[in-house]
């Protein structure tokens, strides 16, 4: 679900964001250089490996820089600050509060970067951590504000409301810290957040005193547009773990490419926990490693590569998988339709030591010299397999993009079929909890070409709970519970006839 709207082309992937005015309170519905900064893959573009700077992402970014200094959020306003001056005691709060003032207005917390301009570089990691929590816990906050809020405050102050609540119940802030910091940026703030300002502390005094329903509180709801296909296909038991695993958050992973910290996982990827600082690790700079979630290192896993093969990878940036294919030694050709994103995959590979043919074009308008022996198909998707790293996902997207994505992820399908020597395999792969992206995508491409058939995962190399019935495999967030859990993708190998 990252795409970009630099494209001059229009596709389902340049489809506005949906604007969400408000989180319903009364439902529970809900650094650089190293590593990312981490915009949600697939719809508008894949962080997982480089510095993000998706077309789509990027021109949000625009927008959201464009904005007046402290119009996106509550807080003082940042007229006359210039870098590097002295932030107020509040400012990683008062950033955040501009995150989910941009996330209300339907930008990814990537995109919102650029509304915390003047914090240091630890207040902006600050910023970042309390956004995404605030985000993650959303329902709890809900739970504990209901019953406290005689009407329903303005956006703003909700915001600040659920901030404060998840610093003293679900961080264990302690609440004169908290309670005071909250009063302090309502007074800060605009004639109508100042009126509030005695609200505030009133609510949020007795809000501390509620633990107890914080956490009782159910896990945030997935949006209906994507609960129900996810119930129909798994059942409510598992969508209900896949909720849990998204409050969770996601783990940060390495894909290894020499000395790499983190402790191995049994699918080669090396794992740390949440919250690590990336730039403190050592071999970033000398390529030993690069970010990559667990279960995005998988298709390239599947497809093994082997030396000498000629390779396309056809929605290349920022450029995890081209790197892996390279790796590997294959003969790899990286292909996206953003020349911005495509100079991701460029600097990644410069990084790393290792190297690819670049072509900027639409996949569906390249063709190869030759005939390939095999296609890698990172297709862009709804990015819906994420939500642990994206939280804020759920409240900016809505189902209308699934029918022009599941349209162009079919195109490409059978293009990429199209660029294969006989016997060749294709691995489909995207990072969607949604079944028509995944399953029923595959179905379909079996039913648009006969003798085109799946090539099973060996089951003693891959995890038997993730091979599904037609062959392919399915990660979902509640999987690896013991593990700290792993992104949503589906995967399949296909080898064409
Ligand atoms: C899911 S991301 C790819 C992530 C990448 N495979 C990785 O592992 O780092 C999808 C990518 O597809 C690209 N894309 C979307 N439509 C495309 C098309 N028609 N042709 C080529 N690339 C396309 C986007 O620019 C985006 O970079």
């Amino acid at each position: 679900m990252d795409k970009r709207d630099d494209q001059p082309k229009p596709g389902p992937e340049a489809r506005p964001l949906r604007r969400q005015r408000a989180v319903p309170a009364e439902t529970p519905q809900g650094a650089p250089p190293p590593p990312p900064a981490a915009a949600p893959p697939g719809y508008l573009g894949q962080e997982e490996s480089a510095r993000e700077s998706s077309g789509k992402d990027a021109g949000k970014r625009r927008r959201t820089d464009r904005r007046r200094p402290g119009e996106a959020g509550q807080g003082p306003s940042r007229k006359g600050k210039r870098p590097g001056q002295a932030a107020t005691p509040h400012a990683a709060r008062s950033g955040a509060l501009r995150l989910l003032a941009a996330v209300r207005e339907g930008a990814t917390l990537a995109e919102a970067e650029g509304t915390l301009g003047e914090l240091s570089p630890p207040e902006r990691a600050r910023a970042r951590r309390l956004a995404a929590a605030t985000l993650r816990h959303r329902s709890r906050a809900e739970a504990v504000l209901a019953p406290l809020l005689v009407r329903r405050p303005r956006p703003e102050t909700l915001d600040l409301l659920q901030l404060a609540v998840t610093e003293m119940l679900g961080q264990g802030e302690a609440p004169h810290g908290a309670v005071n910091a909250a009063v302090a940026l309502a007074r800060a703030g605009g004639p109508k957040a100042k009126a509030a300002a005695g609200m505030v502390n009133a609510v949020l005094r007795r809000a501390a005193e509620a633990q107890a329903v914080w956490d009782a509180a159910p896990s945030p709801r997935l949006p209906g547009w994507l609960r129900s296909p996810v119930v129909a296909r798994w059942g409510e038991v598992t969508a209900l773990a896949i909720e849990a695993a998204h409050e969770r958050g996601a783990p940060l992973d390495l894909t290894p490419h020499g000395a790499t910290p983190g402790e191995a996982l049994p699918t080669g990827s090396h794992r740390l926990p949440a919250g690590t600082q990336v730039t403190a690790l050592p071999g970033y700079a000398e390529g030993q490693w690069w970010v990559q979630d667990a279960a995005a290192a998988l298709p390239v896993r599947l497809l093994a590569p082997q030396a000498g093969e000629l390779v396309a990878d056809l929605c290349a940036a920022p450029g995890g998988k081209t790197m892996q294919l390279a790796a590997a030694g294959a003969r790899v050709t990286a292909i996206d339709l953003s020349p911005q994103r495509l100079a991701l995959v460029a600097e990644n590979l410069a990084r790393v030591g290792l190297s690819a043919g670049m072509v900027a074009a639409d996949a569906l308008d390249w063709r190869p010299e030759a005939p390939l022996d095999a296609v890698l198909l990172d297709a862009p998707c709804s990015a819906t397999g994420t939500i642990r790293r994206h939280p804020e996902l759920p409240l900016i997207r809505d189902g209308a993009m699934i029918p022009d994505l599941v349209r162009l992820q079919a195109r490409l399908i059978d293009h990429a079929l199209s660029l294969l020597r006989p016997g060749g395999r294709l691995v489909y792969a995207v990072c969607s909890l949604h079944p028509a992206e995944g399953e029923a995508q595959l179905d379909a491409a079996l039913a648009r070409h006969p003798g085109l058939r799946v090539e099973r995962p060996d089951p003693a190399q891959w995890d038997a709970d993730w091979i599904t019935g037609a062959g392919a495999i399915r990660t979902r967030p509640d999987h690896w519970p013991d593990l700290g859990g792993l992104d949503g993708f589906f995967i399949v190998r296909l080898i064409r006839p």
